[in-house]
C-alpha cells in the first residue's frame, strides 16, 4: 500500500504542475492582444486544446489511477517484469523522452487489464485494482494470473471479482457512474470493436448496454480524436430525465465533447414539450408520413381556380389552370425542394406572363408576325417583375412555407392526407410553439427537408452583415491609425518599425477574422445546426424510436457510422420498430454487425425470477439475461387495503435504504394522491434523481436503477412496462397492488 501510495503522491504531484502550467499557458494566450492571423490561429487551437485537458484533469481528479498490471519477466527486460499504472487519462513525465506514467485505459496497452485470465494471461503475472478516496489509496486487490508465479503481496483476490462486486453492491446516487475499472471481457470486446459501421448492441436489462456505449464513445473518441473532435458524437436517449442520469460518465471520463440529446430536441428552435397521446406518436412515427408530407407540400403548390387576374399597365393577363400547370410541371421536373424551387416557378410564370402580354401587343395585326425584338421582351419581362400583383398569384400558387407552418397546418386539418382514424388521433387545432411534442420533431426534419432552404433572404442577410462588419472593422482600424499617431509620437524613434493592425491588415480581410471566430466547440455548434452531420451516433433504448425518427437520426449520420443499443423485450412505444432487420434495412441493407450482452449486473437473481416469469406469461421461451449475483433477499407482494396511499408510504418507509435511492414506480393517475402522503418525495416531468425517494410512472423508469423499488398496482402496466418497473433495483423489490394479483406475477418468487 505504501508504495501504491508514494506512485499516486508522485502522480498527483505531475497532475498539478501540468494543471497549472497548462493554466498559466491558456492564460498567457489569451492575454495576447491583436496578434498577425496564423498566431492567432495557433493560439485558438492552443487554448480549445488546453482547455480540453484542463477540464478532463479536473474531471477525472477524484479517482486518476484505479489499475495496475505486472508483465511476466522477459529475456533482456527488468527481472521482476515491467509494470503500468492504469487510469482514466494518460499522463507523462516531464523528461525528454515524454515517458508514460499513467496509461489511458483505452490505449492498447491496457488491453490485457480488462481481458486476461488465468486461462489466457496475455503477458500478464498480476492484475491489481486500486482502491482510492481521493487522492489516498484505501485497498488493492491482486489477481495472480500467472499460476507458477510464487510471489504473494497479502491482497490477494482469489476469486478476481470483489472489486466487481463492490461496484454493484454500492448505494446508488442518482447518477450513472463509470464502470471504467471493472469492465468485463464481452463488453470490452464491443467497446473496442473496430467496426465503424452500424453496430447494434442488444442485451437484457441491467446488461451494462448503457454503459458499454458510453464507454465506446469514449474510447471512439480516442481512437479517432482528430475527426471526432471536428463532428461530434452525438448520444440519443429516450427522455430527459434519463440524459440527466447518465450525464456525468463521459465528463468523469475526461470527455466533453459529446452532445446528448433526445430526438424530440434535435430541431434546432422548438422545445418540445407537449405530450402526444400513444395513438397519435404512433401514427406520427410511421414511414407512411415521409409520403404523406410530400403530398401535403405537393398540394400548396397550387392551380388557380379557374384563373387569376393580374393587372398590368391597362392590360388585363389571365393566369389559368392550364398555363400554371405547365409552369408547375416544369418546376417540379427538376427535383428540387419546394422553397429552392420557388425561384424555378417564378421564372416560368413570368415567361409565360411575358409571352403572354408581347403576343397581345407585338402581334402584326396583318401578317400576324411579332413585331417586338428581344430588348422590348426584356423590358417587358423587367416590367412584369415589378407588378406586385405579379408576386401575389406566385406567392399564392407556390407559397415560401416553414417547416413550423406547414407541420402545424397539416396536424390542424390531417383530414383527405391520412385514413379518418387517425386524423382523429393527430388532429391538433392549436399550434403555438407550446404545442410541439416529440413525435412532431422528425416530421419537423421531413418538411424542412422536403422544403429546403429559400437562400436568397439568408445570403441576403448576410450579405448586410458582412457589410456591417467592414463597415465596423473600417472603424476600428480607423480608431487605431489614429491612436499610433497619438500613441507612438513620443516614442516615434525607438518603435519605428512596430507595425500596426492598420498596416497589415485591410477592413476586409479583419471581417473576415471575426467571422472565423467562433470559439464553440463542435458538439455546440452540431445542437444549433439541424443538417450537421456527426462523426459517430450512439442511440440508447434504440427500440422505442419510430421509423420517422430513424430517418432524422439518419440525416444526421450520413457516414452511418453508428452504435445502437437497446432490449426489444422492453419496447413500450406503440412507435416503436420490432426488429433491427426492419429498422436498418432501408439504410445500410445487411451491412451491420449484432451483438449482445448475456450477463446481468445490475439485478439480482431472486428479483429477475419475477421479472422473467411476467415475460414468460405471455411468452413460454423467455430466457433473460444471466444474474452476476444473487443477495438472499426475496421480493415480496402485498395488498395494499382501503388506504393505497397509506400502505405505499409504509412500504417507503420499510424498503428506503439508509444510504441510496428508492424509486416508487406507479401509474401517473396515482402520483398526486401518493406524492400528498410521501415526505420530500420527488416527481414531475424531470425529477430529481439525486433525492432519497423518487415517483415515477413507468415509462420514466426506463433505463434507471435504484437500489431498492416499490412497483404499485402492477395490473395497470403492459407486460413490457411491468418488465422495465421490475429490473430497476439493484437490491430490494416490493410489490403493492389492490384486489388480485396480476396472474403473471403469481408464482414468480414473490414472498
Ligand atoms: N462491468 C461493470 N462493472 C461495474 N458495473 C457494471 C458493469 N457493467 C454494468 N454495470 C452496472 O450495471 C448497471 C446496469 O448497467 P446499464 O444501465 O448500462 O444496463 P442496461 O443494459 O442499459 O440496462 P437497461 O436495459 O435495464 O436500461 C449499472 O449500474 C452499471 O454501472
Amino acid at each position: 500500500m505504501r508504495s501504491e501510495q508514494e506512485f499516486i503522491d508522485g502522480l498527483y504531484a505531475r497532475v498539478d504542475a501540468l494543471r497549472d502550467a497548462t493554466e498559466v499557458s491558456v492564460g498567457d494566450a489569451l492575454a495576447q492582444g491583436d496578434t498577425p492571423r496564423q498566431a492567432r490561429l495557433e493560439r485558438d487551437i492552443l487554448v480549445a486544446e488546453r482547455s480540453g485537458l484542463l477540464a478532463a484533469l479536473n474531471a477525472v481528479d477524484g479517482s486518476l489511477c484505479f489499475g495496475r498490471i505486472d508483465l511476466s519477466p522477459v529475456e533482456g527486460g527488468p527481472a521482476a517484469g515491467v509494470t503500468h499504472h492504469i487510469g482514466r487519462i494518460g499522463i507523462r513525465a516531464d523528461d525528454l523522452e515524454r515517458t508514460p506514467v499513467l496509461i489511458d485505459w483505452r490505449a492498447p496497452v491496457a488491453r490485457p487489464f480488462y481481458l486476461a485470465t488465468g486461462h489466457t494471461p496475455m503477458g500478464l503475472r498480476r492484475r491489481r485494482h486500486i482502491a482510492t478516496a481521493g487522492r489516498h489509496v484505501t485497498d488493492l486487490h491482486d489477481e495472480i494470473l500467472d499460476l507458477g508465479d510464487r510471489e504473494r503481496t497479502g491482497h490477494e483476490d482469489p476469486s478476481g471479482d470483489a472489486v466487481l462486486l463492490a461496484a454493484l453492491n454500492s448505494a446508488r446516487t442518482g447518477r450513472m457512474s463509470d464502470i471504467v475499472q471493472t469492465i468485463q471481457a464481452e463488453q470490452d470486446r464491443i467497446i473496442r470493436a473496430p467496426h465503424r459501421g452500424v453496430m447494434v448492441v442488444e442485451g437484457g436489462p441491467g446488461t451494462g448496454k448503457t454503459a458499454v456505449a458510453l464507454h465506446r464513445a469514449a474510447y471512439l473518441l480516442y481512437e479517432h480524436r482528430e475527426l471526432l473532435a471536428k463532428r461530434a458524437v452525438l448520444i440519443v436517449g429516450p427522455n430527459p430525465a434519463f440524459l440527466g442520469y447518465i450525464g456525468e460518465v463521459l465528463p468523469a471520463l475526461g470527455e466533453t465533447g459529446v452532445l446528448l440529446s433526445t430526438v424530440g430536441e434535435l430541431f434546432p428552435g422548438v422545445h418540445a414539450r407537449a405530450v402526444d397521446t400513444p395513438e397519435a406518436a404512433a401514427v406520427k412515427g410511421r414511414a407512411g408520413m415521409a409520403e404523406v408530407l410530400a403530398g401535403v407540400v405537393r398540394e400548396r403548390q397550387a392551380l388557380p381556380d379557374p384563373v387569376i387576374a393580374i393587372e398590368h399597365d391597362r392590360d388585363v393577363l389571365m393566369l389559368d389552370a392550364g398555363l400554371v400547370r405547365v409552369a408547375r410541371e416544369r418546376t417540379r421536373a427538376a427535383g428540387l425542394p419546394h422553397n429552392v424551387a420557388r425561384e424555378h416557378f417564378e421564372g416560368h410564370i413570368l415567361n409565360t406572363l411575358t409571352d403572354m402580354l408581347a403576343e397581345r401587343i407585338g402581334t402584326d395585326p396583318f401578317d400576324g408576325s411579332n413585331l417586338l425584338d428581344p430588348s422590348d421582351i426584356t423590358q417587358i419581362r423587367d416590367e412584369l417583375a415589378e407588378n406586385p400583383e405579379v408576386w401575389s398569384a406566385v406567392d399564392q400558387l407556390w407559397p415560401r412555407l416553414t417547416p413550423q407552418r406547414l407541420v402545424a397546418d397539416f396536424l390542424a386539418d390531417p383530414d383527405g392526407h391520412v385514413p379518418d382514424e387517425d386524423a382523429a388521433a393527430i388532429r391538433r387545432p392549436s399550434t403555438g410553439p407550446a404545442d410541439w411534442t416529440p413525435a412532431d420533431v422528425p416530421l419537423l426534419d421531413e418538411a424542412a427537408e422536403l422544403l429546403g432552404e429559400d437562400d436568397r433572404v439568408a445570403r441576403a442577410l448576410a450579405d448586410r452583415e458582412r457589410r456591417t462588419q467592414v463597415a465596423y472593422a473600417q472603424g476600428v482600424l480607423d480608431v487605431s491609425y489614429a491612436s499610433r499617431t497619438y500613441e507612438f509620437e513620443d516614442k516615434e524613434e525607438e518603435d519605428a518599425e512596430v507595425l500596426s493592425a492598420h498596416d497589415i491588415i485591410d477592413a476586409e480581410r479583419m471581417a473576415e477574422r471575426h467571422e472565423e471566430d467562433d470559439h464553440r466547440s463542435a458538439a455546440e455548434r452540431a445542437a444549433a445546426d439541424r443538417t450537421w452531420a456527426f462523426g459517430h451516433i450512439i442511440v440508447d433504448e434504440a427500440q422505442e424510436l419510430s421509423p420517422m425518427a430513424w430517418r432524422l437520426l439518419m440525416r444526421r449520420s450520413p457516414t452511418r457510422s453508428m452504435t445502437l443499443v437497446g432490449d426489444p423485450a422492453q419496447t413500450a412505444e406503440a412507435a416503436g420498430v420490432g426488429s433491427w432487420e426492419e429498422i436498418l434495412a432501408p439504410y445500410v441493407q445487411d451491412r451491420w454487425e449484432h451483438t449482445r450482452l448475456g450477463v446481468n449486473y445490475r439485478t439480482p437473481a431472486e428479483i429477475m425470477d419475477v421479472a422473467a416469469g411476467v415475460v414468460r406469461a405471455e411468452r413460454p421461451g423467455f430466457e433473460p439475461p444471466r444474474s452476476v449475483r444473487s443477495t438472499g433477499v426475496r421480493p415480496w407482494a402485498r395488498e395494499a387495503g382501503d388506504d393505497l396511499p397509506g400502505a405505499v408510504a409504509e412500504a417507503v418507509a420499510e424498503l428506503t435504504p439508509a444510504e441510496g435511492r428508492l424509486a416508487v414506480v406507479a401509474p401517473k393517475a396515482l402520483h398526486p394522491a401518493l406524492a400528498a402522503r410521501l415526505d420530500g418525495v420527488t416527481a414531475g416531468r424531470e425529477p430529481d434523481l439525486t433525492r432519497a425517494v423518487v415517483l415515477l410512472d413507468p415509462r420514466q423508469a426506463k433505463g434507471l436503477e435504484f437500489d431498492s423499488v416499490l412497483v404499485v398496482e402492477p395490473a395497470a402496466y403492459g407486460t413490457s412496462d411491468l418488465y422495465v418497473a421490475l429490473t430497476r433495483a439493484t437490491q430490494a423489490l416490493g410489490v403493492l397492488y389492490t384486489g388480485e394479483l396480476p396472474a403473471s406475477l403469481r408464482g414468480t418468487g414473490l414472498e
